[in-house]
């Protein structure tokens, strides 16, 4: 590991954008490996002066200038702190105890116990700024994946170029040994579960479960862990307010990744890039909805279409811009990946997403359409005012109830929650959800009820058009194939049905009750 190189330190003092994203490029183009400790103290220092302590020099009054505020990077802080880190795992890692050129899990968790006992006893786990090894070396303090980091950046610095971050949508683990065929446990995860540091991640516990992805997480090397680093910034301030100047850093970081290839297989860190570019669109480079059905393509290719979020990051936007189809659309492809998953007690992060979009946001998508088609409806007192054609967003809205692919949408939304349920250790629906489906499911037009057809997965017409499978010429084959594949899919129809009456009974009962 070449450390913290002569070449390196001609970028300081770093006092702007450019200045680091010139350092970045040189860390990523070169030969040698990025160097993950050290750019994770520079980036946690200037997300530190930008949210946590945004301490501005006395003279400046911001009222008057424009000029964004960005920190002065100095040297010889960021060589105090890399020198700190180098030393505290070069001076508690005795290598002479584990094997030469060859990482044990027994050497990882070692790495492991040294980071995690500089932690301090007690601290809010759940802060933000706690990713970064500035937050370590200054703080004590690490979120879970700001340990996972940790560990690697300190295996770096140990030499061990085999041992690599492992990434699923809501946990970090490491991967080692010949061809990363080797998984560690490295951080906790959320609250209340006792941590399996040092134990791999066997197929038992990674099959069906949504926290280790059924065997597809996003295996990084060495750029694609710069890639978390820099995916990983948190902008904000406070509840309510973002660094405006951290944002603009994140983004040109990313954009200069995405030029660089390295977000090809970063689904999360697509999305991400679509939320800043939503934000504050650079001229020239692709929309959000372009990055976000980059980041559905590279889950699709990469990782089977295992992984949720690409979904949600699309339909959140679409929620937001008021295309309620579409955001219907892409929270029931979200919820034909989670179907193939069992959900238990270490998923509650996606337990609480699907929760908010199926009692919270879809419920208000029907509030809204239905307001919206009481005020289209001219009342006949009015008659003098010019009716004006319904706008785009207006049409939008009017016609969701109306409208049966709106409500196969849903269908398959509940369906793929049902299926999620199905077979788990841990029940996902409760009569909450029974009520918010009753209330949805009611307001549709009962016509649509009639003329809907519930399409077999796969089949739907337009973009979703799955390519026909045309190696196996055998039509008999075929026709025996298709009929099974119809049964099936009918039987399918009829529990979407079935569950949706059951539930629609269920709460019947319950009302009278
Ligand atoms: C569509 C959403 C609800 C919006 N933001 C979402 N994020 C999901 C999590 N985010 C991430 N973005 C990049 N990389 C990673 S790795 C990881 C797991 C952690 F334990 F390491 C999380 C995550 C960023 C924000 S999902």
């Amino acid at each position: 590991m070449a450390g913290f190189r002569d070449r390196d330190k001609q970028h300081f003092p770093l006092q702007s954008i450019e200045s680091v994203v010139r350092l970045f490029r040189d860390q990523l183009h070169c030969t040698d490996e990025p160097n993950l400790a050290l750019l994770s103290i520079i980036i946690g220092s200037i997300e530190h002066t930008l949210t946590v302590n945004r301490a501005l020099p006395q003279n400046v009054d911001l009222s008057k200038t424009l000029e964004p505020i960005f920190p002065i990077i100095d040297l010889q802080t960021v060589e105090a702190l890399y020198c700190r880190f180098e030393s505290l795992i070069r001076g508690s890692v005795d290598l002479t105890q584990f094997p030469a050129g060859k990482t044990t899990r027994q050497l990882i968790k070692r790495v492991s116990d040294v980071v995690w006992n500089s932690l301090s006893r007690s601290y809010y786990k759940d802060k933000a700024h706690l990713q970064t090894l500035y937050s370590l070396l200054t703080g004590n303090k690490l979120d879970c994946f700001g340990l996972a980091y940790s560990v690697v950046a300190a295996c770096q610095v140990l030499g061990l170029t085999d041992v690599h971050l492992a990434l699923s949508e809501d946990h970090a683990w490491v991967v080692f040994g010949e061809n990363g065929e080797e998984t560690a446990e490295v951080t906790w995860h959320g609250k209340g579960n006792e941590d399996k540091r040092g134990q791999s991640i066997s197929m038992g516990v990674a099959e069906k479960s949504w926290l280790y992805l059924n065997g597809h997480p996003v295996v990084c090397d060495r750029k694609l862990e710069v890639a978390s680093l820099v995916s990983g910034i948190n902008c904000s301030i406070n509840a309510s307010t973002d660094s405006v100047e951290l944002g603009d850093l994140q983004q040109e970081l990313l954009w200069l990744l995405y030029d660089m290839g390295f977000l090809k297989r970063y689904p999360m860190a697509l999305g991400n890039l679509g939320d800043l570019e939503e934000i504050q669109p650079t001229s020239g480079r692709p929309t959000p909805i372009e990055l976000f059905k980059e980041a559905i393509d590279t889950a699709r290719t990469y990782y089977d279409n295992h992984h949720v979020y690409p979904y949600t990051y699309m339909a959140a936007y679409m929620y937001r811009k008021k295309h309620y189809k579409e955001a219907l659309k892409y929270w029931a492809d979200a919820a034909s990946v989670i179907k193939r998953f069992n959900y238990n007690r270490e998923d509650e992060e996606i337990y609480k997403e699907f929760l908010e979009i199926a009692n919270d946001m879809i419920p208000n998508i029907v509030r809204a359409v239905t307001s919206a088609e009481t005020q289209s409806k001219p009342r006949l007192e009015d008659a003098a005012v010019v009716i004006a054609a319904p706008s785009v967003s207006q049409y939008n809205q009017t016609h969701i109830l109306h409208d049966p692919d709106c409500y196969s949408y849903l269908l398959q939304f509940y369906d793929g929650i049902c299926q999620w349920e199905e077979g788990s250790s841990t029940p996902v629906l409760h009569v909450g959800w029974a009520q918010q489906l009753v209330y949805t499911l009611s307001r549709f037009d009962p016509k649509v009820r009639e003329n809907m057809e519930v399409h077999a997965e796969g089949e739907r017409d337009g973009e979703d058009e799955e390519e026909e499978d045309d190696e196996d010429d055998d039509d008999e084959e075929d026709d025996e194939e298709a009929e099974e594949k119809a049964v099936g899919d009918k039987v399918k129809s009829e529990r979407v049905s079935s569950v949706a009456k059951e539930l629609v009974g269920e709460s019947k009962v319950l009302k009278r009750g």
